[in-house]
């Protein structure tokens, strides 16, 4: 039948009457979901659904590492190291997945995105709170940003949480000053509310663990190694996503002011300067010194 037909029977146990059943849609909730593209061009734009679902699925995926770095926050001040690696394993995956995902939005050329670029008027990526949120987690701190939520209460309430929460940084030095590392009291101590600054002191501590890995077969130095290695990924794949959404920016409107009303792919570039975690990378200068 399949091979004379080129078509598959539906098998008898198929499940086909739903009104009183679970179903994909109501479980996923799609009649919200998927009616909540809504362009802002008239005419509208073809291109603009592009442009619409680039940002939602962006933001879709961003939920998902904010649930993500929670609980693995919530882990490691539990002491459950191994626990909270498998969180962060899986925020790596998504954000390689938000960087292959820019390559969809490459393909709106600078001529079609100046037809619509106008109706977005003052929006801007620069007021998404999920991803300021994200940026808070991982220690980027910056009280000022809250600003932009302030129409926002709900956005403006989560971020502000946010801030005063020790980041997934904080956490993880936390559980190697109770694992016995020597972790510096002032970065245990610190504002939370600040942005984490580079501290020559915690070098040390962290090649002592870098230097030890291959020597010892001490079970929580391995894991600590292996978290440090873990955090690095975490920041590279940040920057490659900053990255990526600078090149994109970069070809699509060029050196034009943003529209939340930055100067652009300077701005942008600038946070390219930007470091989570310093000292894991400063101990690479010093390894095998
Ligand atoms: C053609 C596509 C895009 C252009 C031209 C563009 C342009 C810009 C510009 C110029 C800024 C600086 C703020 C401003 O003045 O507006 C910015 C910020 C931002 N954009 Fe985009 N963007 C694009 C796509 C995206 C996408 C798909 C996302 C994903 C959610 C995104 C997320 C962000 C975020 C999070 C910021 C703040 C970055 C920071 O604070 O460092 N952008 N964008
Ligand atoms: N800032 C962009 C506009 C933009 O990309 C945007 C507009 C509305 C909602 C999200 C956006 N994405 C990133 O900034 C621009 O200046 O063209």
């Amino acid at each position: 039948m399949a091979v004379e037909h080129n078509t598959r029977e539906i098998e008898e146990g198929v499940v086909t009457d739903l009104r009183e059943r679970m179903s994909y849609g109501s479980y996923l909730g799609l009649d919200t979901l998927l009616a909540s593209q809504h362009p802002v061009s008239d005419p509208e734009h073809h291109d603009e659904l592009l442009f619409i679902i680039q940002h939602q699925t962006t933001e879709l995926w961003l939920k998902l590492v904010i649930h993500e770095l929670d609980d693995a926050r919530t882990l490691l001040a539990a002491d459950d190291l191994g626990a909270a690696l498998k969180r962060i394993a899986r925020v790596k995956h998504i954000q390689e997945v938000l960087t292959q995902q820019w390559s969809v939005l490459a393909t709106l050329t600078p001529t079609e995105y100046a037809q619509f670029r106008g109706s977005l008027a003052s929006a801007s990526g620069f007021q998404s709170a999920q991803y300021r949120q994200v940026e808070f987690a991982l220690g980027n701190k910056h009280e000022q940003m809250l600003k932009v939520f302030e129409a926002s209460p709900a956005e403006h309430a989560a971020l502000e949480a946010e801030l005063h929460r020790p980041s997934l940084y904080d956490e993880f030095l936390r559980h190697l000053a109770r694992a016995g590392h020597a972790v510096p009291t002032e970065i245990l101590e610190r504002d939370v509310t600040k942005a984490h600054v580079y501290n020559e002191a915690l070098v040390p501590v962290l090649q002592a663990i870098y230097e030890s890995a291959g020597e010892q077969t001490d079970a929580v130095h391995w894991r600590a190694y292996e978290a440090c290695e873990e955090l690095v990924d975490l920041e590279d794949n940040f920057q490659f996503w900053r990255f990526r959404h600078l090149r994109t920016v970069t070809r699509t409107i060029g050196m034009k002011r943003g529209t939340g009303g930055s100067s652009g792919v300077g701005f942008l570039q600038r946070a390219l300067e930007l470091t989570f975690f310093p000292e894991l990378y400063a101990v690479r200068t010093r390894i095998g010194a």
